[in-house]
Formats: C-alpha cells, structure tokens, sequence
C-alpha cells in the first residue's frame, strides 16, 4: 500500500516508537538526528503531524526539544493542538493518596521505578524480579479503592484519571484543522497504541505496529525504531508512505 504524503496526517507514539527503550524514564533524551527527522516530517506535512504519547508534554519538550507543535501527552489526558492551545484535564482527587501507595509499592521491590507525572502516577517494573502477579493484584487493587483508570502497558501499571486515551486524542485532532479530512497513520508499539489504531481505521486510516506480530487493530508492522527512522527517512525522499509488511491475518482484531 502507499499513500500520498499530501493527503496523510501522522501520529507518532515515542517509546518503543522514536525512542529506543531506556531501564528509566529520563534515560531516554534529546536527539539531534530523531528531531531533525520529525522537525523536516512536520514541514512536509504542512503541520498535519502530531506525538501521541503516554509522557507529559513538559517531558515530550524536553526531549524533542520544543521542535514539535501538536502533541497529546498523558495519554490524551493532555493536548497540544496545532494552534498551540492546551487542554488539560483536571488532576484526580485520589492522585495523591495513588502516589503514596505505589511509593510505598515499589520500597518493597528493588528495581521498581516511580515516575510522577502531572496527572498520573506510573509503576515501571522492567527492571525488576518477576513481579506481573504482585504488580497485578497490587495495581487492581488500587485502582478499584480510588476510581483511578488502571492502564496497562508492558511491564508497567499506571494510574490516571478516567475519560482518556490515545484513540480519543486521535480523534479529537481528526476533526480539528490541518488534520480534518486527511487519512490518519499511527504508529506505535505498545498496548496503549490499540485505542489509537482503532481511532484511526474508523477515520479510513491505517495503523502500523513496530516490533513483532500480536493481536492487533493495525494493518501493518515496522520491525524496530530504527527500522521507523529509516521508514521517515524514505517516505521524507519520496513524498508516499509505503507499507509493505502487513501484521498478517491471524493477528488482526478486525
Ligand atoms: O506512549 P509512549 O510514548 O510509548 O510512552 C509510554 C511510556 O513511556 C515511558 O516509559 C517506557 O519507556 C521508559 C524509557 O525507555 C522505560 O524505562 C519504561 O520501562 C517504559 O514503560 C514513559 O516513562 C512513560 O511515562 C510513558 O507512559
């Protein structure tokens, strides 16, 4: 399949996308080639590009170097539009009470890591003992006790307030200018990647996973980040995006 850069919007996810796995949250930084990348795929696509990510916004910044101008960031809980407002949701009541209790979580497993962010607190355990069942139990737990949304991605648990996701960020760009009317692309990695892929094949878009084949709403697969970078690099060149990989069959959900 390939598709005209000119009637194409992109939505990026960042970790596991653009930005290789670190073993913490600020290991992955600033990076001069990525950013050139996507500052030339903003131009090129007149603006109709945008970072969907489970980080802050203050923390996509960071990394992308204040470079990229619309971008959903806490899972949609944030966003930045193509005019440059912000929306943002409002912070939980029981956030606090979440920061405390998976603090103390993590004190009793070495390797866990805490990242707080403005509206969530998350549990990574990469880099921690085979924890998924006490994680499991724990996150549940939690979640149900203050109304919290858990949202499971791999290897970490994190809690945020209910009413968001990366497919309803999605749309929420779709029906805004420069994206209206355009066919939306994502890619992403990761379990929290689903709601988008499937945001994107109601509007007549095409999701695309990175990494190895899974149940899945996207169409197409990308190996690795590099192999995402070399894919930017191409379609940069050559005006289409093509996609030559599809997921395969048995692991499509649609
Ligand atoms: O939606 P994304 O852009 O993929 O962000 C998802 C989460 O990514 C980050 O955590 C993950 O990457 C870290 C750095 O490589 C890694 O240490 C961690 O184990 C991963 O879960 C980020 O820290 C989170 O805030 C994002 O929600």
């Amino acid at each position: 399949m390939t598709l005209t850069m000119a009637h194409v919007s992109l939505f990026l996810d960042l970790d596991g996308t653009l930005a290789p796995f670190a073993p913490v949250p600020e290991g992955v930084g600033p990076d001069a080639a990525r950013n050139s990348l996507l500052r030339d795929m903003q131009v090129c696509l007149g603006g109709r590009m945008a970072i969907v990510s489970g980080r802050s916004i203050a923390d996509l910044d960071r990394i992308l170097e204040g470079t990229i101008v619309a971008m959903a960031g806490s899972h949609g809980l944030q966003r930045r539009d193509a005019r440059l407002d912000m929306l943002t949701a409002r912070c939980h009541p029981k956030l606090a009470q979440a920061v405390r209790e998976v603090a103390a979580f993590a004190e009793k497993y070495p390797g866990v890591v805490v990242e707080t962010k403005p509206l969530s607190v998350a549990l990574h355990y990469r880099n921690a003992a085979d924890i998924d069942v006490q994680v499991g139990a724990f996150a549940d737990d939690l979640a149900d006790r203050t109304g919290l949304k858990l949202q499971r991605g791999v290897m970490v648990a994190e809690f945020l307030s209910p009413g968001m996701d990366k497919g309803r960020a999605v749309r929420a760009f779709m029906v805004e200018p420069p994206f209206f009317g355009t066919m939306p692309l994502f890619i992403g990695d990761d379990l929290t990647d689903e709601d988008a892929f499937a945001a994107v094949n109601a509007f007549g878009g095409v999701g695309v996973l990175v990494g190895p084949p899974r149940p899945t709403y996207a169409r197409f697969r990308l190996d690795s980040v590099d192999g995402v970078h070399a894919w930017l690099a191409q379609a940069l060149q050559t005006e289409v995006f093509k996609l030559e990989v599809p997921v395969g069959p048995s692991y499509r959900r649609i």
